[in-house]
């Protein structure tokens, strides 16, 4: 599978009197393959913005390189910007053309055929509406005529900001299957989200950063079982054999947290041990299921963005430096 986009050490530093030296991006890794939908997922500070615009040119980085269709930018930008489609920022339009003079515009612009603007229109589900003006448009609307846009160069890769923001569960499920159909069609996309479910639903692989730095990679399922903690769920034919069972796992140096009809177990790498201990005690396991985190609770785990009872996460106050009250605070995070 050719690699459609790849980041390597990439570093970007903003400088500011007032607050000092910020590390946005602190050596940052990202590897896209062909024909996938891949997440990017990262709490708010974390470096997406900051990769996403240095990488489209916007930005200078300090450090590092990328690679667009195994092209270098910033100093191929040129050439492979004709293959590259964005919605970094959400795109304004003017409120009084209609869906489909806006595609025409832009597409002039572009110099791309006005035959295309019909296609697009088709592709983001806009056809019936696109002769009504851009103000009447719901959210959602306005999201589709932004991916028509970036779709009218028929792009190779397509970048995504945020794209379900806004969206009610309806538009976010039309955007997920349009997503899904463009991966289908060969196109790559890379998408940034905070609707982690939504993530795990449409992606086939993420990068996860934090603090400007890559914390975690690859297929989805693969991310997830690497961060499963080898967590095992017991049940015994006889609940009243779950004390003896425990004490059994316990000794044999597997971490048992008790439940009332069933054990929890850490860090378990094969389960058929499990049933081999027990069944040397005369216990019989009537199930023995891996149990899967979802994305949302490796991210949190990651990132170190777990809500604390109490306490108000400031956001990315690590990412400072030269900040004598905060030396060690560690985590980005929600807070304003
Ligand atoms: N122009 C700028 N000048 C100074 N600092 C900046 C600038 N742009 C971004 N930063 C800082 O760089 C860090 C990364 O910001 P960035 O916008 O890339 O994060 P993000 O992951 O996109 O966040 P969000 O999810 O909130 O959009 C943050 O600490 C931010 O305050």
């Amino acid at each position: 599978m050719s690699v459609v986009l790849e980041i390597e050490g990439l570093r970007k530093t903003y400088k500011s009197r007032r607050r000092g030296v910020r590390h946005a991006l602190d050596g940052f890794d990202m590897r896209v393959e062909q024909g996938q939908v891949h997440g990017f997922l990262g709490p708010n500070g974390s470096g997406k913005t900051t990769t996403l615009r240095t990488l489209l040119g916007l930005i200078r980085p300090n450090g590092g390189r990328m690679a667009i269709l195994g092209q270098e930018v910033p100093a191929a930008l040129p050439a492979v910007v004709g293959q590259v489609g964005a919605i970094v920022e959400s795109p304004q339009f003017f409120p009084h053309f209609t869906a489909r003079d806006t595609l025409s515009l832009l597409a002039g612009a572009g110099e791309v055929p006005q035959t295309r603007v019909d296609e697009v229109l088709e592709l983001v589900g806009l056809r019936d509406r696109a002769g009504e003006r851009v103000k009447t448009y719901s959210l959602g609307m306005k999201q589709r005529l932004a991916v028509a846009s970036a779709l009218l160069k028929n792009p190779k890769l397509l970048i995504l900001d945020e794209p379900a923001n806004g969206l009610d569960p309806g538009g976010i499920r039309e955007m997920r299957t349009l997503t899904r159909d463009l991966a289908a069609s060969g196109m790559t996309v890379l998408l940034s989200s905070h609707i982690l479910g939504e993530i795990q639903l449409i992606c086939d692989s993420v990068t996860i950063i934090s603090l400007g730095r890559r914390v975690a990679f690859g297929p989805v399922d693969q991310v997830l079982a690497e961060h499963s903690g080898g967590a095992v769920r017991v049940r015994l034919e006889a609940v009243t054999d779950l004390p003896a069972a425990a004490d059994a796992l316990s000794r044999a140096g597997v971490a048992v947290t008790a439940h009332p009809d069933h054990l929890m177990l850490a860090g378990v790498e094969k389960p058929a041990q499990v049933s081999r201990i027990l069944a040397g005690q005369g216990l019989y396991v009537s199930e023995l299921a891996p149990v899967t985190v979802d994305l949302e609770s490796v991210f949190l785990e990651l990132t170190s963005t777990a809500p604390v009872p109490g306490q108000h996460r400031q956001v990315d106050q690590s990412t400072k430096v030269g900040d004598a009250g905060q030396p060690g605070a560690v985590g980005g995070g929600w807070g304003a």
